[in-house]
């Protein structure tokens, strides 16, 4: 018979602290999860050998989790996994946790370790998902079978959610998992998902690191550029060709970035909040942003990952033409990836970028897009947000700060809008400019350290959502 009532929950909570023998068997179990190349390629087209395979090895890592009688295990789209942990308490709304089994594919070049090898070097297991996403695969199952492990019996119902073609847009997990919950009439309370670290370094002269939770997550418009023009024989070439036209338009697209939409946003909340973190002058100028706030935009717009969360970005990520060295090609075609910040939308994108191109010989086509997922709830009776500051301040004591901001790329979760409005992008690890660098880049790496954190984080949440919510007073949430 199921325990209720939460004065049994508050007895028997479980203490996260894991023997020698389990941690070693957690962060073997993570190297054998990188060393299945589970990579995507295209929409429809990923290493299904390894998707396989990867099935049967979670059966094998995390037995308990597939033989407890309250969990059921479903396969959707052949290679996502689906699980449902029934609680005991049927009147709490269920949650959600997902991450991806799939990866973008890496070559040897360039790596200290092969990316496929799982080695562990110095403290630090390397591969291409170690932090992008098989860590938060691997380190939701542990949790779970760690937990089951010890008796735990959850109260609060929650799912779990491993799709396997997020880097490939999840038509065919993600979506089809959502297709199947809608069916049955799931409503989620909220759902966790990746895109949101411990930042640690991302602010010049800023030591002290403070996490980053994702409520929103841009949109995103991928256009295609046209120009058509007469061909003929390059010994007597046009003034423009198709090419020249269109290099012209990319390039002005290139050179009128689109607004900034900052305004009295979440990055401006958050400066005014550290201001007295930095040393002379910054301490004045962020003291004083209803004066320098221009300058500081102008600053911010510089940095690479500031400009992603302050403005639709601008992407120009194909271009072809030409069929010969002296043939003028009569087509020439360039792909522009926008990501949609969430105070704009698709169209609002697609007429300034015609109004910048300005050319009428240049024809636009929407090869896709979707607008910005908007805002979930971050205040006092958010109860996803909550439940990830309480575990936030038990697990990490030291982070006074969380940031409520948009993921800058686009995830699995935005398939499940439908589901929930409550939806948190977060994974509990430390993050430097060269670890964000290394996802979907080179030398991908976890320390064991954080690897075991992440599990033990998850350890913690899972008891949090089952307990009632206490008031986490020392964290600042702006
Ligand atoms: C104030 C300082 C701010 C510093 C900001 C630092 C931002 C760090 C945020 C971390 C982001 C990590 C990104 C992980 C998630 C990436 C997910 C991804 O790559 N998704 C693909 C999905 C996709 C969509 C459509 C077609 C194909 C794939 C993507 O391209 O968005
Ligand atoms: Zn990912
Ligand atoms: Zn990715």
């Amino acid at each position: 018979k199921y325990p209720t009532g939460k004065e049994h929950q508050r007895a028997s909570r479980i203490p996260s602290q894991f023997s020698q023998e389990e941690r070693v068997a957690m962060k073997e179990a993570l190297k054998g999860a990188i060393q299945i190349p589970t990579v995507s390629f295209r929409p429809g087209e990923f290493n299904t050998t390894a998707l396989a395979e990867f099935g049967e090895y979670i059966r094998k890592a995390f037995p308990t989790v597939f033989k407890t009688s309250f969990i059921k295990h479903e396969v959707v789209g052949e290679y996502s996994h689906l699980f449902t942990v029934q609680g005991s308490d049927s009147s709490l709304q269920p949650y959600m946790l997902m991450a991806h089994i799939d990866v973008v594919p890496a070559l040897d070049q360039g790596w200290e370790v092969p990316p496929f090898s799982g080695l562990e070097r110095d403290g630090f297991i390397h591969g291409r998902g170690t932090l992008d996403n098989k860590n938060s695969v691997m380190a939701i199952l542990q949790a779970l079978e760690l937990l089951l492990i010890r008796k735990y019996i959850p109260r609060r119902s929650f799912l779990i959610a491993l799709g396997h073609d997020e880097e490939v847009s999840g038509e065919y997990g993600a979506q089809k998992i959502s297709a199947l919950l809608q069916a049955r009439g799931t409503q989620l309370a909220f759902i966790v998902d990746e895109c949101g670290f411990i930042l640690d370094g991302f602010i010049p002269n800023l030591k002290k690191p403070f996490a980053m939770i994702s409520v929103s997550e841009k949109g995103s418009l991928n256009l295609m550029l046209q120009v058509n023009m007469t061909p003929g024989h390059s010994s007597a070439p046009p003034k423009e060709t198709s090419i020249g036209i269109l290099a012209a338009a990319v390039s002005r697209l290139e050179q009128n970035p689109l607004p900034n939409m900052s305004g009295n946003g979440p990055l401006k909340r958050l400066l005014q909040q550290l201001a007295n973190e930095f040393s002379f002058p910054t301490n004045i100028v962020l003291n004083n942003l209803w004066l320098f706030w221009p300058l500081v935009r102008r600053l911010m717009d510089r940095n690479y990952v500031m400009n992603a969360l302050l403005r639709t970005t601008t992407a120009v990520t194909m271009f072809n033409s030409g069929v010969k060295v002296n043939v003028i090609p009569s087509v020439a075609q360039a792909t522009v990836n926008f990501r949609i910040h969430p105070s704009q939308t698709v169209q609002e994108v697609l007429e300034l970028v015609k109004n910048t191109v300005a050319d009428d010989r240049v024809q636009f086509h929407v090869l896709n897009a979707h607008e910005p997922l908007p805002d979930s709830p971050s205040d006092d009776q958010a109860l996803g947000y909550q439940l990830l500051l309480q575990t936030l301040q038990s697990v990490f004591p030291e982070i006074n700060i969380v940031a409520p901001a948009s993921c800058i790329a686009n995830t699995d979760s935005r398939h499940y809008a439908n589901l929930t409005t409550g939806i948190y992008r977060f994974n509990p690890i430390y993050v430097q400019p060269q670890d964000f660098r290394s996802i979907h880049g080179l030398n991908e790496k976890i320390s064991v350290q954080a690897y075991e954190t992440q599990v033990k984080f998850i350890f913690e949440f899972i008891q949090n959502a089952d307990t009632e919510l206490e008031p986490a007073p020392h964290q600042h949430e702006l």
